[in-house]
């Protein structure tokens, strides 16, 4: 007999058949184990983008989400990875000169290029949104408006992205989408939380759009926008202003300062010490007060400032036509708006204004924050100029009128009162994100909200591979339990007589 026949009688699980055997079983567990790993495994890293351009009155920028390939479904994934504000003013500016404001993008776009990796350019959709700037240059003169978009289209088409087009969004998209950003960035829609209203401050318009309980949306259906996302029904309100941005209302009550055509305006909204010479026809043009132009009018005025929030509120108020409503509740110029609920977020102009006069902790009374405002009003230009100096004069000197055109708006426009008013609160960003209409936008567009909520699967990932696993040995010792009856052939014990 051999020495390795001899080895194989005293180890029975030598036999060929069960070296087989284990080694298929220790490859069944092996394989088994492998795919429940990667079954239902995340893929490592695969990001999605989509690029936002916000054409709006005073400014456009760009916006670059990002997300997760295999996650589109879960809120709050989608986040802004990249801005770029783009230089100059809104593509509206460019009327009379279109091919430069595609020209103007470019910058940006160049940005985009190298913020988003290379092989996913082809597959990243962009859009472009224009808002209130572009609507009044629409009513204003609607070939030049298609001049500009057919300018900024031609500069979008030669970018590595998929262009998507560019429009100008409704006021009604324009609410409701910022609302969308706001309670999507906070999960809230997911978890069916109640949702938090959202107020945005343009330059050229402004929109407020919240949830109210005892709103069905029958009274006035052009406010209503109905939802259904991630289960959940919401029946949202929603209404922009046009021309109630505020550089279209300081031009509204500039205009009512200069009805007669005065050579000097004493205006209470800017500093004492404040004066400039402004152009009667730059004053006038545009449809929020084209028609109060007076005739004839000198070619200038003496703007001078005296610095009285008081009276400043006075004119402001004078925008407003707080009379006509022909619905149950009104909040101006005849607007229907059912009672405020719950949670507001005051964004964009509300923020940038309200954070320079240190009043976006709402937890300060309003009576005080009116106490701030006129303190700051009554601040002469050159002491503020000397306190200021890195901020931008254009800014500084508006800062009283639209601290005090964002109270009048809020109070006297909104109906928000000094027990409400701590609803508020004046945000820039949330979890990193900026809070505006185009993340809304852009989430609608590429079907990112589900209607339904989205089916979890019954076990968390852990859970399969467990499962897995344990089948996987069950029956790697069935199998080996399924051989006993070869080993007594297979082996020679010595017998016991
Ligand atoms: N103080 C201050 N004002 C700003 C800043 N950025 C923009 N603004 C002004 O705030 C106002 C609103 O700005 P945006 O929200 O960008 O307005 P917009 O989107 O261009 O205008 P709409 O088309 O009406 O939405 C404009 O009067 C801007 O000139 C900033 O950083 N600081
Ligand atoms: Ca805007």
């Amino acid at each position: 007999m051999s020495a390795q026949r001899e080895m194989k009688e005293k180890n029975p699980w030598h036999t060929p058949a069960t070296i087989i055997i284990t080694v298929i079983g220790v490859i069944a567990i092996v394989a088994l184990v492998t795919v429940a790993v990667l079954q239902n495994k995340p893929l490592p890293k695969k990001y999605k983008y989509g690029i936002v351009l916000d054409a709006g009155s005073s400014h456009t920028a760009l916006y670059i989400y990002g997300w997760p390939a295999e996650k589109v479904n879960d809120t709050g994934r989608v986040v802004q990875v990249h801005s770029c504000k783009v230089k100059g003013p809104g593509i509206s500016s460019y009327a009379s000169a279109p091919l430069n404001a595609g020209e103007s993008l470019k910058v940006c776009m160049l940005e985009a290029k190298d913020q988003v990796p290379s092989k996913r350019h082809q597959e990243t959709p962009l859009y472009l949104g224009a808002t209130a700037g572009m609507r009044l240059l629409n009513i204003e003169n609607s070939t030049a408006s298609d001049g500009v978009f057919q300018a900024v289209s031609q500069a979008l088409q030669t970018s590595p992205f998929s262009f998507q087009g560019a429009r100008i969004i409704s006021g009604q998209e324009e609410g409701a989408f910022g609302w969308v950003t706001v309670n999507y960035l906070d999960d809230r829609l997911k978890q069916g939380l109640e949702t938090t209203g959202a107020l945005d401050l343009g330059g050229a318009s402004t929109q407020i759009s919240f949830v109210s309980d005892n709103y069905d949306g029958s009274e006035s259906p052009k406010n209503s926008v109905t939802f259904r996302l991630y289960g959940n029904d919401y029946n949202l309100y929603t209404h922009s202003f046009l021309c109630y941005g505020k550089d279209q209302v300081l031009r509204m009550t500039l205009a009512h300062q200069t009805q007669s055509g005065p050579a000097t305006v004493l205006d209470p909204c800017f500093h004492r010490g404040y004066t400039a010479i402004k152009n009667y026809t730059v004053l006038y043009d545009t449809p929020c007060v084209s028609d109060r132009k007076p005739q004839p009018a000198p070619a200038s005025f003496n703007h001078t400032g005296t610095g009285d929030f008081q009276e400043c509120q006075r004119v402001v108020r004078n925008v407003f036509n707080f009379t006509d409503c022909k619905y149950s509740r009104c909040s101006f110029n005849g607007v229907f708006q059912p009672s405020l609920q719950g949670p507001f977020g005051a964004f964009s102009a509300y923020y940038f204004v309200m954070n320079f006069l240190n009043l976006t902790d709402t937890s300060t009374p309003l009576e005080d924050v009116k106490k701030k405002i006129t303190n700051y009003c009554a601040t002469p230009w050159e002491q503020i100029k000397e306190q200021y100096p890195h901020i931008k004069q254009k800014y500084l000197a508006e800062y009283c009128f639209s601290g005090t055109y964002i109270i009048t708006l809020l109070t006297e426009g909104y109906n928000f009162t000094s027990e409400n008013y701590p609803n508020i609160k004046f945000i820039k960003k949330i979890k990193d994100s900026d809070a505006g209409w185009t993340l809304g936008y852009m989430l609608n567009l590429t079907n990112m909200i589900p209607a339904e909520a989205p089916d979890k699967p019954p076990l968390p990932h852990g859970g399969y591979v467990s499962i897995v696993t344990i089948i996987a040995i069950l029956l790697f010792v069935l199998i080996i339990f399924s051989l006993r009856p070869i080993w007594p052939r297979c082996s020679k014990r010595p017998q016991i007589i």
